[in-house]
């Protein structure tokens, strides 16, 4: 079912990515298209599956291409509009994701509930971090008319004990 591997900058988590081939990987696809349903876009790329243990992290990043794009399966320039990141384990302490640059209000991470909620401002007061549960996830764009869009730099943060997994869906759009 795994297939690849491999390590990039910034990233000390391990990962891979899943055959379109497998039923499974298509649903999982097919699943993430319906969501998007309005929006125009031209494919997705491969799944990727990352798993954390401690220490391990990524470092701060956009998804979206910042150097000269990649080409796909008939060599048009496309970058990633938008991605989901979807936690499918989350036995661990820390693994939160990170957004810097993106403010919530207080009242919307929530305060008066005895359950730490998952959305939270984040401790250093930059954006917000978003708790690790398995079955929930986030979605967001990365491009704005082609732009790379800096707001939505963010990181893994570390995993302190334990273990976390979780899946990359990125959305393809052709640049010409
Ligand atoms: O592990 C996370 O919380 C974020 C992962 C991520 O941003 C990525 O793999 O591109
Ligand atoms: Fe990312």
């Amino acid at each position: 079912m795994i297939t690849g591997g491999k390590t990039s900058a910034g990233r000390t988590s391990d990962s891979c990515f899943l055959p379109g081939s497998d039923d499974l990987v298509s649903d999982i696809k097919l699943r993430a298209a319906k969501f998007m349903r309005g929006l125009q876009f031209d494919g997705l790329e491969a799944v990727q599956l990352v798993r954390y243990t401690a220490n391990q992290t990524i470092n701060l990043h956009y998804d979206w291409y910042q150097g000269t794009p990649p080409l796909d399966r008939n060599h048009k320039p496309y970058n990633r509009l938008a991605s989901f990141f979807i936690y499918l384990q989350a036995d661990c302490e820390g693994g939160e994701t990170w957004f810097p640059n993106v403010t919530v209000e207080r009242s919307v991470a929530g305060q008066d509930t005895n359950e730490k909620l998952a959305l939270q401002v984040s401790e250093n007061g930059k954006g917000f971090t978003m708790r690790a549960r398995p079955g929930s996830g986030l979605f967001w764009m990365n491009m704005q008319d082609n732009i790379g869009d800096r707001r939505v730099l963010h990181a893994g943060l570390p995993v302190q004990t334990g273990t976390k997994i979780g899946m990359n869906i990125w959305v393809k759009k052709n640049l010409v």
